[in-house]
Formats: structure tokens, C-alpha cells, sequence
């Protein structure tokens, strides 16, 4: 084994020189602490990099394999170039509305975590799925704290996560009974890379201390040695666990802000959007309309359907929110005028009875 297999570098297809290769590990505002499986290098991007760069997700994100010049002295490194991702989980940054950000890079798996003792939003969780889909991994999703729940508490979780979640591997945990790791341990096989995305405080670090075991401080330290004082829940973190396998810890997503509002989903399924605007009739509903680029695009192959059904299915989610909105609104319209109306016809009372 090669030591950069040992961090997830598959040779059967990444077939390049490997001398200046290495893994990002974790990222600060300008720079990047990035691993080439022996030593571990603080970096910072060329300006060449700086200069090509055109939008944030040409930056180098936790899980990136990046080519670099290494100055292993002063365990420093220059960042040229990132190499093409397999996959990549992408997010609007928190507080702007049209900036993209990469969470986790090259993964295989993503770990959708939820907490089984509250807050489990299906509709949410569905989108969770269609954006690891859309990121090139593989969703599986784990509803932590099981020790806060009876079997059939469980059970019952587990049977409405399961209609949202066709096909998607779900497994109940407790970091603090053990229960369930092993079976979450057979999707982090040895060189594989594996995503943890949630809510804050649904148990991620516990997860990851968890599958670390012994080498939980080991980890704190690490933190805390490169923190300099600043916040280190919004650093993105790699851990290699005892077998092998690579673990991205991701910060709470308190923030996070996939699907809010439309233009995510335009930025989702620019595709679509562009074929869409290619049909023959502007409304057209790409059903059997003649000159519908859709439909053509589905019949040969350019598209496929079931890309196109999520986005279907996400219109009609779009839709359904939006009506119940509009109805919100027009009740508390109603409302208002009722008080306003009442209001006004006790003051008629009012100066009547004087
Ligand atoms: N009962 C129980 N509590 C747990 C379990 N796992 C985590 N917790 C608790 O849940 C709380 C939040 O856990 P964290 O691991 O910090 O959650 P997180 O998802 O990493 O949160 P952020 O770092 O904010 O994203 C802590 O108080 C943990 O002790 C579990 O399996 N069972
Ligand atoms: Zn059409």
C-alpha cells in the first residue's frame, strides 16, 4: 500500500504521479491543513490558483486531493492545483443567498444524521437524499440516540423514514450503548471516504469520537493545537478511523441552506432549466407538446428520468409550500381586517351609546 492509500487515494483509476499529491484535511480562511499520508503540511494556494480561480467552489474543500510543492522542513506547502472530484457536497454559504460552498469533497458515503428523539422533518431528510445523489455519493441515513427511545419508538421512526427514503440504508445508533456502530461500520470500509451531515447537536462528534475510540484526544488536540483561538466547530475535519476508513466531520448545519427558495433548485437543475427554455412553446408542460426539448432530451438518453421525476417531484414541493403560504398569508389578511373591522364597529358602538 502506497501511502497515500492510506488516505483514500484509489490507484485502480487516480493514475498520476503521486510524489506531490496530498489530502485536505481541514480548512481555515486562507489556508489549508492538508495530509500526503505521512506528514502533515500547513498551505497555502499559488497565486496562480488565486488568479484562476472563478467562483468559491474552485477553492480546495475538506476531502480534496490537491498537487502541491512541498517545503517538508517547515512542514509548509504551496497548493497548485486541485485534482477533478468524484464527488462533491455542495451547500449555499450561510448568510448569502447565491454563494455556493463545497461541505465535503471525494466521498463515497454520506451519512444523513438525525437525532431519533426530536426534530426528524421527512421532507427535509428527502432532500438531504437528492442532494447526496446530486453530490456523487451514496446517502445512508443514521438516527442517532437510540438510547433515548424504546424499540417501538424506534421502530415507528424508522417505518416513516422508510417511505421517504426508498432503497436508502437506515440505521439506528448510540454512541453511548454501541448499539448499531457496528453495523454503520460496514459503509466505512478501509480507504473509503464517509461525510457526516446534520443539525447541530444531533450527535456527530460523538459519532466520530465514537469510531475513533482511543484516539479521541489525540483528535482534541489537533483541534485545539491549530485553533489559535478561534471557533473550531466551523473547521471541516477529516479523521482517519482505526480501520482505515476517512471521516469528514462537518460543522452543525444550523445554516444549512440547500433547497430554500428557487433559485437553489435552478442552480440544481440547470439542465433542465436550459432544455426547458429550448421547447417550442414557452409554457410548455413537456408532456406531449410538439417541438418539447424535454421530452426529446428523455427519448434520447440526454437526460434521464429519473432526474427529471425528482425535479418534477421538487416543482410539485415548490408548489404545495407555495399554496400554503399564499393561504397563510390570505388568512392572516382576513384576519386582520376582521379586527380591523370589529375594531371598528365597537367604536360605532361606542359613540352610539354616548
Ligand atoms: N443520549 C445520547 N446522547 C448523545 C448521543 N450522541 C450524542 N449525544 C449528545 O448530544 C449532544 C450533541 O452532540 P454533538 O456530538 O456535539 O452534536 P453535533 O451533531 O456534533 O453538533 P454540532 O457540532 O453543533 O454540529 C451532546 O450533548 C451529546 O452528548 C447518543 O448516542 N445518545
Ligand atoms: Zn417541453
Amino acid at each position: 500500500m502506497n501511502k497515500l492509500e492510506t488516505i483514500g487515494w484509489d490507484s485502480s483509476v487516480q493514475d498520476i504521479d503521486k510524489e506531490n499529491i496530498a489530502r485536505v484535511i481541514a480548512v481555515q480562511k486562507n489556508s489549508y491543513r492538508i495530509l500526503d499520508g505521512e506528514m502533515e503540511y500547513f498551505s497555502h494556494l499559488s497565486g496562480k490558483f488565486i488568479n484562476q480561480a472563478l467562483t468559491s467552489l474552485d477553492y480546495p474543500a475538506v476531502g480534496d486531493w490537491v498537487e502541491v510543492q512541498k517545503l517538508p522542513k517547515e512542514q509548509k506547502a504551496v497548493i497548485h492545483q486541485i485534482q477533478p472530484r468524484k464527488s462533491q457536497f455542495v451547500r449555499q454559504a450561510a448568510g448569502t443567498k447565491t454563494e455556493a460552498q463545497i461541505v465535503a469533497a471525494n466521498m463515497d458515503t454520506v451519512f444523513i444524521v438525525n437525532s431519533l428523539n426530536h426534530d426528524l422533518n421527512l421532507r427535509r431528510m428527502e432532500r438531504y437524499i437528492l442532494s447526496t445523489y446530486e453530490s456523487g455519493a451514496t446517502p445512508v441515513i443514521v438516527l442517532t440516540k437510540k438510547d433515548e427511545c424504546t424499540q417501538e419508538e424506534t421502530d415507528l421512526i424508522v417505518a416513516q423514514v422508510e417511505e421517504v427514503a426508498i432503497g436508502v440504508p437506515i440505521i439506528p445508533i448510540s454512541s453511548i450503548t454501541q448499539e448499531g456502530i457496528e453495523e454503520l461500520m460496514t459503509y466505512l470500509p478501509a480507504g473509503e471516504t464517509a461525510a457526516l451531515l446534520g443539525s447541530s447537536g444531533v450527535g456527530k462528534s460523538t459519532l466520530v469520537n465514537t469510531l475513533i475510540g482511543n484516539k479521541v484526544q489525540e483528535t482534541k488536540d489537533v483541534r485545539e493545537a491549530d485553533s489559535k483561538g478561534r471557533h473550531t466547530t466551523t473547521h471541516r475535519e477529516m479523521f482517519l478511523l482505526p480501520n482505515g476508513a476517512l471521516l469528514i466531520d462537518t460543522p452543525g448545519m444550523r445554516e444549512l441552506q440547500l433547497w430554500e427558495g428557487e433559485s437553489s433548485i435552478d442552480a440544481t437543475f440547470q439542465d433542465i432549466e436550459t432544455l426547458e427554455s429550448e421547447c417550442k412553446f414557452t409554457d410548455c408542460q413537456h408532456d406531449t407538446e410538439p417541438g418539447c426539448r424535454v421530452q426529446e432530451a428523455l427519448a434520447n438518453g440526454e437526460l434521464l428520468e429519473e432526474r427529471f421525476l425528482s425535479y418534477l417531484k421538487l416543482q410539485r414541493e415548490l408548489a404545495y409550500e407555495k399554496r400554503k403560504q399564499d393561504q397563510k398569508a390570505q388568512l392572516a389578511e382576513k384576519s386582520k381586517w376582521k379586527k380591523i373591522s370589529k375594531h371598528q364597529k365597537d367604536n360605532y358602538k361606542h359613540r352610539k351609546k354616548r
